[in-house]
């Protein structure tokens, strides 16, 4: 049953798992710990239950849902890296959380990324070879909206099907398509082509893949709850924030037990407890658990004096550990006048672009981001690395990523009201930079202090900076020739190395990837830089405690993250139901 407000919930009904948050992470946990019908779960959603809104179903809709209604509007403090400048930071407030407002990648990461997981959790149920049911498990691959045939483009066989999460290739081809892929085989020794990123080794430029489906956008709301709203042993309470989880007894080693929360409607509106009889799991993403946790008396014991909050556990990892990425973008004028600019600068053919979209799920509005990406590595003779150890995982996993993109696109600059342009983004994949999450008060209602500390490391900004001239470099291929005008300004003025550090530094934005905020550590290691959680994702020193969600990975991945967060909590879900 859905309910709207914390006064509706009956009082009488008693759950087993109570789960905060309804994004990525809380999702997947509530549609498998359901498919026991003896099992009654309560999900508890900050925001609202209108992921049918069409700004969030519409794919190339996306970028209208930052400071809306379904953003927590969340800011960053000043950066040094950044220049001093604070930054808009997106996060979902809807059922479905950041899935129902992101741009759609859709993207496992890579091998050796999960296999540095099982390495410094101590626990081969991470590595890759092992997690392959739940990766699979997850997917259903589509036909992609314009029915094309998609040979060459996605090796079927790495992929599995029947999972709730529909994904495809780009549902309309665009005119760039051939010459990112011709500039990728011309260019093969830098930029060679991958027939499938998701493959476990994501080192190409290939085709993206996108949790789309018939035109339609694909989140954790549609695709693990919206099947399942009508078991009878799920609930779901939207419009209410969980202010923290209440320890409601002590086990007999001395552990305290937190199997309750506390939450509200309003600020100043009446608080509820509720308790769970098995576990209380917290998928509020990487941003609001660190607050949660650090609310309820378990953090760092010094921090949480600061703020006069006793703590009931001394865990100095929570809120620490914060890994992001970073992007930057650059543009070309083209010979062409027919790119996606034309959707933005046209109102006429937007109009009709809306119309073919609501009668077929066809045309340019069933877009995602760009129709390739890349993911690629520094040479290994780099000269950073001579200077600071390698922060990526391993071979397989990316430097940093291209998103070539067939329009204009800034975070820094206004849009022109006319003219074609092509954008390539490049992103830092693997940083090696760590930001922090912190109180700013103990009012739940307010926002933590919220420091990705982006481009603070030496290889970060080297790889910044290389992965622009990288850019270049693949737009001087052969098969731009007829396409490409020039690079604009500002970027064309930064030629030297200083000249592109300053144009990164005061453009930087981000790929809205916040992780690793309550990362996983061994299991029963205790201190600084052990990790916030056990490897089964228990909170350290607690009982009844887990976090399900991407502040529980220990590294970011080389990838967009909402894929790894599924994976997780698919994990996830089968830990809780053999051990209940
Ligand atoms: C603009 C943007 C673009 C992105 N693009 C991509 C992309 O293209 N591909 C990709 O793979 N990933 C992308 N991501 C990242 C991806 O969506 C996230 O990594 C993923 O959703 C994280 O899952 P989560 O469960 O940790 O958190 P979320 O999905 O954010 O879910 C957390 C949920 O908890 C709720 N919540 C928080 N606090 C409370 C509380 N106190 N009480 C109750 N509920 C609470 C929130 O409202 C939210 O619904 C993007 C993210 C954004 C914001």
């Amino acid at each position: 049953t859905l309910y709207q407000n914390a006064e509706s919930l009956p009082k009488a009904t008693n759950y087993d798992f109570i789960i905060v948050g309804g994004g990525a992470g809380g999702t997947v946990v509530a549609n498998r710990l359901t498919e026991n019908p003896r099992t009654k779960v309560l999900l508890i959603e900050a925001g609202s239950s209108d992921f049918n809104n069409l700004d969030i179903e519409v794919p190339s809709f996306a970028p209208r849902l930052g400071r809306t209604q379904f953003d927590w509007n969340f800011t960053t403090l000043g950066q040094p890296g950044l220049n001093g400048r604070s930054i808009e930071y997106q996060r979902g407030f809807v059922l479905g959380g950041s899935t129902a407002v992101n741009i759609m990648a859709y993207c496992r990461g890579s091998k050796d990324d999960y296999d540095r997981w099982a390495e410094v959790t101590g626990d081969e149920g991470w590595s890759w070879n092992s997690l392959q049911p739940y990766i699979r498990k997850i997917e259903n691959p589509v036909a992609p909206a314009d029915h094309h045939n998609t040979q060459g483009e996605i090796d079927l066989s790495v992929h599995g099907h029947g999972g709730p999460v529909n994904f495809s290739l780009p549902g309309q081809l665009l005119p760039t398509d051939q010459r990112v892929i011709g500039a990728s085989l011309e260019l093969s020794t830098e930029f060679p082509f991958n027939l499938d990123y998701n493959s476990g080794d994501t080192i190409g430029i290939g085709w993206t893949q996108t949790t789309t489906s018939n035109g339609h956008r694909v989140d954790a709301a549609n695709s693990y709850l919206a099947p399942v709203l009508s078991r009878s042993n799920l609930d779901i309470l939207v419009n209410t924030l969980v202010t923290k989880v209440v320890q409601t007894g002590t086990q007999r080693g001395g552990e305290p037990i937190f199997r309750g929360v506390e939450f509200a409607s309003s600020s100043s509106g009446a608080r509820f407890t509720r308790s769970a009889s098995q576990e209380v799991i917290l998928s509020a993403g990487a941003i609001k658990t660190p607050q949660i946790l650090m609310l309820s008396g378990i953090g760092d014991s010094s921090h949480l004096s600061s703020l006069g909050v006793k703590t009931i556990v001394n865990v100095p990892d929570v809120g620490t550990n914060l890994q992001d990425h970073p992007l930057s973008t650059i543009s070309w004028t083209v010979r062409s006048t027919n790119t996606l600019d034309n959707v933005r600068t046209n109102e006429t053919l937007a109009a009709e672009l809306l119309q073919q979209w609501n009668s077929s799920r066809t045309g340019d509005l069933v877009l995602g981001p760009g129709n390739q990406l890349g993911w690629l590595r520094l040479p290994n003779n780099a000269s950073i690395f001579k200077q600071a150890a390698d922060p990526s995982a391993g071979p397989t996993s990316a430097h940093y990523e291209f998103i070539p993109t067939d329009s204009f696109v800034s975070f820094s600059q206004p849009f022109p009201s006319q003219g074609n342009f092509f954008t390539m983004f490049s992103n830092l994949i693997s940083p090696s930079s760590r930001g922090n999450i912190t109180l700013n008060s103990t009012d739940p209602f307010a926002h933590p202090l919220i420091q990705p500390n982006m481009l603070s490391t030496e290889f970060d900004i080297f790889t910044m900076r290389e992965a622009i001239k990288a850019a270049r470099r693949f737009m001087s291929a052969q098969s731009w020739s007829d396409w490409i005008i020039e690079e604009t300004s500002p970027t064309s003025a930064a030629q030297t190395d200083e000249e592109i550090e300053e144009y990164i530094r005061s453009t930087c934005f981000t790929v809205n990837h916040v992780t690793c905020t309550a990362p996983m550590g061994r299991t029963g290691s205790n201190g600084r830089g052990s990790g916030a959680l056990n490897s089964d994702l228990t909170v350290k020193g607690t009982i009844g405690l887990r976090v399900v969600d991407a502040s529980a990975f220990p590294f970011i991945p080389a990838a967009h993250t909402q894929v790894p967060t599924y994976i997780l909590a698919e994990r996830a879900a089968d830990m809780i139901k053999s051990g209940f």
